[in-house]
């Protein structure tokens, strides 16, 4: 059904523009991600990549048609609905600033994330990352940066979400940690769809299956996230940079 192999689409945006103070930044946005796995969605800076995740949620007034698929089996308009009701549908949102209460143990963290009318599930977790558990003590702002996004996604996954979106988490940090973000998202990944904003392209390469690129609030190429990462003629124009195309470019 999605066109493209593989998994029934979890999302559809169909037409979504979004205008804020004046400007029209997204103009008619055309996605899908399906079920199961990564899909990065990528672009330069301001190209609108924030605010395609933010229409998804309700965060930003948008025109067109955005579905999704809940827990239920159900597809639904979400476009129009409350950030509340969206959420609840099972959409969980981690944004750029990962947002950790610095003050609060980790324990203390996942437990304020708990959404009431979800399952909660803090053993699997704890299972799925150990580093948490040893440290449900330790007061959260005396984590590392990979750490923190640990407890970002763990807190997502706490509940019963279909989708994650998940915006930058690797911006801003140093190599190890983005090597410990990657290996977080990707344990993540085995649980829940991933939406995921990424600049890092050996992150991408690693993680993702699909890929949509957005270009001045339009969806500029959408496909196998290897089609576009193997071509560097490609990935220069639409991205400014050359992905490292599995060992071939630098
Ligand atoms: N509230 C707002 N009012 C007016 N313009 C906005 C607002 N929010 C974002 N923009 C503009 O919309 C464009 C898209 O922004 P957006 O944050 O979605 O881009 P992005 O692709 O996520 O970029 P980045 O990689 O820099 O985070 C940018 O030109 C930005 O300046």
């Amino acid at each position: 059904m999605s066109g493209e192999g593989g998994g029934a689409p979890l999302l559809r945006m169909s037409d979504v523009h979004v205008r804020l103070s004046g400007s029209h930044i997204l103009q008619g946005v055309d996605l899908t991600v399906r079920r199961g796995g990564v899909t990065a969605l990528l672009g330069r800076n301001g190209a609108g990549k924030t605010t395609t995740v933010k229409a998804v949620l309700g965060l930003v007034p948008s025109t067109g048609v955005i579905e999704f698929t809940g827990g239920d089996g159900r597809t639904e308009r979400i476009d129009g609905r409350r950030t509340h009701e969206i959420v609840r549908r099972g959409i969980g949102y981690a944004p750029e600033d990962r947002e950790v209460f610095a003050g609060l143990t980790v324990a203390e963290n996942l437990a304020l994330a708990e959404r009431r009318g979800s399952d909660h599930h803090h053993d699997r977790v704890y299972e799925l990352f150990p580093e948490l558990q040893k440290r449900s003590r330790q007061l959260a702002g005396t984590l590392s940066g990979g750490q923190q996004q640990m407890v970002a996604i763990a807190r997502l996954l706490l509940n019963d979400n279909q989708l994650l979106l998940i915006d930058e988490p690797t911006k801003g940090l140093a190599p190890l940690l983005v090597a410990e973000v990657a290996d977080v998202l990707a344990r993540a990944a085995e649980e829940v769809t991933i939406l995921l904003v990424e600049q890092n392209l050996t992150v991408v390469q690693r993680m993702a299956q699909d890929a949509v690129v957005i270009d001045q609030g339009r969806v500029a190429w959408s496909g196998p996230a290897d089609d576009l990462l193997t071509d560097a003629d490609r990935t220069r124009e639409l991205l400014g940079v050359a992905a490292s195309g599995g060992g071939d470019h630098r």
